[in-house]
């Protein structure tokens, strides 16, 4: 990180003129015009008029003040309405501040309405000359990089449609092509585009890891575990002004504390207490999850992205029961099968197939490859043939959302390997589940045990189901 600001907030304000109804914002245009008009007349009277008003003020956002170094990825956090969205299109320029500063230093890319910047009228093709030197590239650089741009939204013929035939991925998918070609220093994004459908939310996502390596992130987040995922730094906001800044994860707490603190009425002091062995109070116990995850697993996708340096080809890859039958509900801690099959082009002495799970942020939650497990037993694949990789084991409980399994296949040891064909996103799966248990997966727990004391007695034992956090 080098010791120039990339972006200085100073005493930021932005202020909304509220009108009640819409007349008073007719009259609100019309009656200071007329008064303005009568006040010589008036003065000649000896007389002034006060001009009237037809709306109160509203401070979305004041005194703001904050600084994002180079190469920090900073989280805007806070609940509805606290201003992190009226902050982020004053960072950009595309509102103006009622007093106050944002200097950006270095080319600013924005990632706020994906396509806002786009006319509707020109086709996919004019847009991206029109928004990439609207981002700064000149005439040359935007046709040096356009098949790129192409190849990257993926849109096909609708390239050289108009843009308001576009489905809003499609748009989506062209205006991310371009901010991923205009080589930022800077980059604002508001989280919750960072959508789309599931294989280029992943790519999104890799994209936007990558440009965390080199630039400078500002990212709304309205997702706290995509803040603490994502961003070494947050600020949070609260009724437009800043409650903390700071390292993300003691911002985060704090924040969660708050909100819980809010949603159950206690004082947030009085959530966190020390951890007291001598009393425990009630009990339930529980072996048996029961609780049902359903699942949603998508096609497997050859054309997903990938690297390698040729050799063998990854030709499916399948989540599903051990025996083979299709999986569309799990229990926690059921077991479960992800295969990969594999075609070798050439002769692989030593195969290391492996797979990753990863959330929809792109972080892997486990996998694990074929190395250890059959490195006493050396396999070799011949040209032409094609093996089948089973893994099987207990999935933990996931959270509700979409989940990508990339798939690869690489030879010799681990710390030495030739990768053939790392497959992204080879298949997405979604999951429907009950648990909301704050982390990024659960083990099914085999006991859970409460008890209730009294006079150093038992007085109750209850056995529960098991919801595993
Ligand atoms: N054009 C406007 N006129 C009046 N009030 C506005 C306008 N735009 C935003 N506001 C108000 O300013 C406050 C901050 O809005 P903003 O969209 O920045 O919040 P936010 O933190 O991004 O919320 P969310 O998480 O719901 O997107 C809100 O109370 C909103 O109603």
């Amino acid at each position: 990180m080098s010791c120039e600001p990339r972006i200085a907030i100073e005493r930021l304000s932005k202020c909304y003129n509220v009108f009640d109804t819409p007349p008073d914002r007719l009259k609100q245009f019309i009656v200071p015009r007329v008064q303005h008009l009568l006040a010589p007349v008036a003065r000649a009277f000896g007389k002034s008029i006060a001009p009237s008003r037809y709306y109160r003020e509203f401070w979305a956002l004041r005194d703001v003040s904050f600084t994002v170094w180079s190469g920090e990825t900073v989280g805007v956090i806070g609940r509805n309405g606290a201003g992190k969205s009226t902050l982020l299109q004053l960072v950009c320029g595309t509102l103006a501040p009622s007093s106050g500063s944002a200097v950006v230093r270095g080319r600013v890319a924005a990632l706020l309405e994906l396509g806002s910047g786009f006319n509707p009228e020109f086709t996919g093709r004019e847009n991206v000359y029109l928004n990439a030197s609207v981002l700064g590239l000149t005439t040359p650089e935007i046709e040096t990089k356009l098949p790129s741009i192409i190849d990257y939204a993926d849109i096909g013929d609708f390239l050289d449609q108009p843009v308001k035939t576009y489905s809003s991925g499609m748009t989506m998918r062209l205006a991310f092509a371009v901010i991923a070609h205009v080589d930022a220093d800077v980059l604002i994004v508001d989280e919750a585009l960072s959508v789309g459908d599931a294989y280029f939310q992943q790519k999104c996502i890799r994209w936007l890891r990558g440009f965390r390596e080199r630039g400078t992130v500002l990212f709304c987040g309205h997702d706290i575990g995509a803040v603490l995922n994502f961003c070494n730094k947050a600020v949070w906001l609260d009724g437009g002004t800043v409650k903390a800044a700071g390292d993300a994860k003691d911002v985060c707490e704090a924040y969660m504390a708050t909100v819980y603190a809010q949603s159950t009425g206690l004082d947030s002091a009085t959530t966190v207490r020390p951890a007291h062995r001598t009393s425990p109070n009630v009990t339930a116990r529980s072996n048996t999850p029961n609780l049902a995850q359903s699942l949603a697993i998508f096609e497997f996708n050859e054309n997903s992205a990938s690297f390698g340096s040729g050799g063998a080809s990854i030709l499916d890859v399948r989540l599903a029961h051990p025996d083979g039958r299709e999986l569309t509900m799990i229990e926690g801690g059921e077991e479960v099968c992800v295969s990969i099959k594999i075609r070798a082009e050439v002769d692989i002495g030593s195969p290391i197939v492996g797979f990753h799970i990863k959330d929809r942020l792109g972080q892997p939650l486990l996998g694990d490859n074929t190395y250890l497990a059959c490195r006493q037993q050396k396999l070799e694949i011949r040209e032409g043939q094609t093996i089948d990789v089973a893994f099987v084991f207990e999935l933990p409980c996931l959270q509700s959302g979409e989940y990508a399994i990339t798939a690869a296949i690489a030879s010799g040891t681990l710390d030495n390997h030739v990768q053939h064909h790392w497959l992204h996103d080879a298949l997405i799966f979604t999951v429907n589940s009950p648990y909301r248990n704050g982390v990024m997966f659960a083990v099914p727990m085999r006991s859970i045990t409460m008890t209730a004391f009294e006079s150093g007695a038992s007085i109750l034992a209850v056995d529960g189901e098991a919801a595993p956090g």
